[in-house]
């Protein structure tokens, strides 16, 4: 069902596209309060795709007033768990029915290859709405030890009116991690797409609202993220965030709880994600398609991108050969033809700044192993750079792009040390033939996700998100996501012989 269809499919799909441009707000689209429009454009052409709502802080205060009054009225909150899975359930079913259009539609607005849209952010995106909405009905609450005296129960409820403030990188997806749990749970959201990649978030609420999400329960305000993120974060009627995005940013949110209600905040935030491969690895022609599919998919713009390649000096000379070769079936240039890997980085900026680091490698004199090439001023070809120390900028820095570096290590322990000198914590990779290897190494490095002899972030049912400066607060997916939408209540009913007395006199 969702293999990628001919070039001429895509092209034809995109054609005839109709860009939704406004916010949508209590059920309705409706453009900004300001009447401004900001441009978005293909990065892969420059063509212009649609000019869309630019909301200020008036948008987000009339979109969070709608929201509390949908939460506050119970309209979705109070629907049995059964009811919100149907409804969800039915949306998973829409997005399902309009796939193609969905994938050209990311494929279009982001630079991504549509082959991924179809065959991966599509299909998870559904995947990851399914998942939560089966879920909800299935959860249990407690209740606590305390004896006869008394009955206690803990439950959870929804904890209000959420903003998610998205990024551009995977935004069905990141989208689909943030509203599958809120959703279920009960809550109504704010989302803020990134002012890049804004159109399937928007398209996604219109099929919300026909798959009978109730009016005021999905908000979508657009913009940029000083105009309506800062004020979303400020906002003292919303109750939590739930954001994806830099660390700076992330940052920003936790100022702006401090500033206001005290909101709980969950960030997912940056990577520097290494791929260790030890000299008992062994199969280094899988370590090889695992860790190019690790660089390089969604062009290294993935906070989980394998970013550094720390390798024991025996290997690596075999291993980058064989890298090498696999790095010939990843083709770069139009996202619209299926045949590339590779598509277009997100806009004109995020190219020079992933091209700065290749400027670094050629001023450190760094070999470049493969690839480097640039064109059009907005696609990088994969490219491996050696010899990198921890020193480099290309060690320490996310780079966001389709650029590998490589580091030797000769002990496990330097291993180690190499792997955790960031302050980054969010994935890696550990490749050995050694059981007592893999799990020395998955317990030693600081990382929230550890993959043994592959590369991946999980499935629905693990949680995904980092140590040290690559999150905050939470998880995204897996049981332990629907957690960080929901207030944990304890209610106490005393039911002991005194006071059943006390009640009758
Ligand atoms: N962990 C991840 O998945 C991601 C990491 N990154 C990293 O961040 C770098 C910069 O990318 P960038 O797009 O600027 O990432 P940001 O963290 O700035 O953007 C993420 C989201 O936050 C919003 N935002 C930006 N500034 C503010 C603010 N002051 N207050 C509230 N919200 C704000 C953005 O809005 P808008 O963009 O519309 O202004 C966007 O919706 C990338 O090169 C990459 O290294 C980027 C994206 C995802
Ligand atoms: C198929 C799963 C893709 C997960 C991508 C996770 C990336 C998150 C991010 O960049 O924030």
């Amino acid at each position: 069902m969702h293999e990628p269809l001919t070039v001429a499919e895509y092209k034809a799909i995109a054609a005839e596209l109709q860009f939704p441009t406004n916010a949508f707000i209590d059920g309705a689209f409706r453009p900004a309060n300001s009447g401004k429009t900001f441009t978005s454009t293909n990065p892969a052409t420059g063509e212009v795709l649609a000019e869309i709502a630019a909301c200020d802080a008036t948008d987000v205060d009339a979109a969070v007033s709608k929201a509390k009054q949908a939460f506050d009225d119970g309209r979705w909150r109070l629907r049995s768990p059964n009811e919100r899975k149907e409804v969800l359930l039915k949306l998973a079913k829409l997005l399902e029915r309009n796939r193609h259009e969905l994938a050209v539609m990311e494929s279009l607005d982001s630079g991504k290859p549509v082959r991924e849209c179809q065959t991966v952010d599509v299909p998870d995106t559904i995947h990851t709405l399914r998942w939560h909405a089966e879920l909800i009905d299935k959860l249990y609450d407690n209740t606590a030890p305390v004896g006869a005296n008394a009955l206690t129960m803990i439950v959870r409820e929804p904890i209000g009116v959420v903003g998610c403030v998205l990024p551009w990188n995977f935004p069905l997806l990141m989208l689909a991690w943030k509203i599958g749990p809120a959703l279920a749970a009960g809550c109504s959201v704010i989302v803020k797409p990134a002012q890049e990649t804004t159109l399937t978030t928007l398209r996604v609420a219109e099929l919300a609202h026909e798959a009978g999400i109730p009016a005021g329960v999905f908000n979508v305000v657009t913009g940029g993220g000083k105009e309506v993120g800062e004020p979303i974060g400020l906002h003292m009627d919303v109750d939590m965030v739930a954001f994806t995005g830099s660390t700076p940013t992330g940052r920003r949110f936790l100022r702006y709880a401090a500033d206001s209600n005290l909101k709980k905040i969950v960030l997912e935030c940056g990577g520097k994600n290494p791929a260790v491969v030890l000299d008992d690895a062994e199969d280094l022609d899988l370590v090889a398609e695992q860790v190019v599919n690790g660089a390089f998919w969604n062009m290294g713009e993935n906070c989980s991108a394998t970013s550094r390649l720390i390798v024991h000096s025996k290997v690596k000379d075999e291993l980058l050969k064989r890298i090498g070769a696999y790095m010939r079936e990843w083709k770069t240039g139009d996202p619209l033809d299926p045949v590339n890997r590779i598509g277009a980085l997100v806009s004109k900026a995020h190219f020079e700044k992933v091209k700065s680091f290749l400027d670094d490698a050629k001023t450190e004199k760094l070999s470049v192993a493969h690839g480097g090439e640039t064109y059009n001023g907005i696609f990088i070809e994969p490219t491996v750079v050696d010899g990198v120390t921890p020193a480099s900028r290309l060690f320490q820095e996310e780079i966001f792009g389709p650029v590998l570096s490589v580091t030797t290590f000769n002990s496990l322990a330097e291993a180690i040390a190499l792997a955790n000198d960031t302050n980054y914590g969010l994935t890696a990779s550990v490749y050995t033939g050694s059981l007592r290897n893999a799990i020395k190494l998955s317990r030693e490095i600081r990382a929230g996700v550890v993959t043994v002899n592959c590369f991946g972030e999980g499935d629905a049912t693990t949680p995904f998100g980092g140590y040290k400066e690559s999150g905050f607060g939470g998880r995204d997916k897996s049981v332990f996501a629907h957690d960080n939408y929901c207030e944990l209540k304890t209610i106490w009913i005393d039911v002991s012989e005194r006071s059943v007395d006390e009640t009758i006199r």
